[in-house]
């Protein structure tokens, strides 16, 4: 497939489109960043040793609703984050459900009872281990971006913000390909001062606030998964 007529598709049917339904989605869905972010703080168990599944993934569906408001320039991205989100709530709704509960429980779970392909995908493509990775990996990318516009100035481009924060993380575990389809969407992102108001917490002071607040929650999370799977050596799950 020619990369590049796909690359100007997805330019154009964004940009018009994202003028419009920026304005219109944050005053409808009320998105609110605030409450989003608190997820991750109440997935912290256990003096911040284990995470809940369940609002692990609240917390991400939260995201994918802000996304969605980002127009379909994003979708490739949202329809991947939700696909991966699914897969997590069937397990959680399944008969080992109850295995699921936490990461910890879900990773002695499934490394005990040989569920998790540790090599090449096979007989269990889409374990929990090897499904929540991605989203961990993706969570990396969440904090960074998160921390650049935190303490970014007025006129700083959110489209470089986003797309360091990408390659520090998540660009590298990507084919080709998707790194250039995001790096094109990247431009499509609003400006600073757009993102802060669909953030709907506040004045851009409140909202830089409310991030410093609410960060080190995502961190916790982050680093409590990152130890979680480089003791079990889950890192590389393919
Ligand atoms: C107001 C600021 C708040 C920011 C809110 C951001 C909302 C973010 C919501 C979702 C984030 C993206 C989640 C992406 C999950 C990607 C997981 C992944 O790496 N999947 C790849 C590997 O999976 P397997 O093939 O091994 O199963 C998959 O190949 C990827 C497909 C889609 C492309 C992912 C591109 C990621 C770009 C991330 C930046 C998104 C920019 C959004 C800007 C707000």
């Amino acid at each position: 497939m020619c990369a590049k007529p796909f690359f100007f598709c997805l330019l154009r049917s964004s940009n018009n489109i994202l003028c419009n339904r920026f304005k219109m989605d944050s005053a409808e869905d009320k998105f609110c960043l605030r409450e989003v972010l608190v997820s991750f703080k109440s997935c912290l168990l256990n003096d911040d040793k284990d995470v809940l599944v369940e609002h692990y993934l609240t917390g991400w569906k939260g995201l994918v609703r802000f996304m969605n408001t980002l127009g379909t320039v994003f979708s490739f991205v949202s329809k991947d984050a939700v696909t991966k989100i699914q897969i997590m709530e069937n397990y959680l709704k399944g008969d080992n459900g109850e295995r699921y509960r936490t990461l910890r429980s879900m990773v002695e779970y499934e490394l005990s009872g040989n569920l998790v392909d540790l090599t090449k995908r096979s007989s269990h493509p889409d374990s929990g281990c090897r499904t929540l990775l991605r989203l961990h990996r993706a969570l990396r990318w969440l904090q960074l971006f998160l921390e650049k516009l935190r303490t970014s100035s007025e006129d700083s481009k959110t489209s470089t913000l986003c797309s360091e924060a990408y390659n520090d993380s998540l660009a590298n575990y990507h084919p080709w390909l998707i790194r250039k389809t995001a790096s094109v969407a990247f431009f499509a992102l609003p400006t600073r001062n757009t993102f802060f108001e669909v953030m709907n917490v506040g004045s851009p002071d409140v909202v830089v606030e409310m991030l410093g607040e609410a960060l080190p929650y995502v961190s916790k999370v982050y680093d409590f998964t990152q130890e979680l799977y480089v003791q079990r050596n889950l890192l590389d799950l393919p």
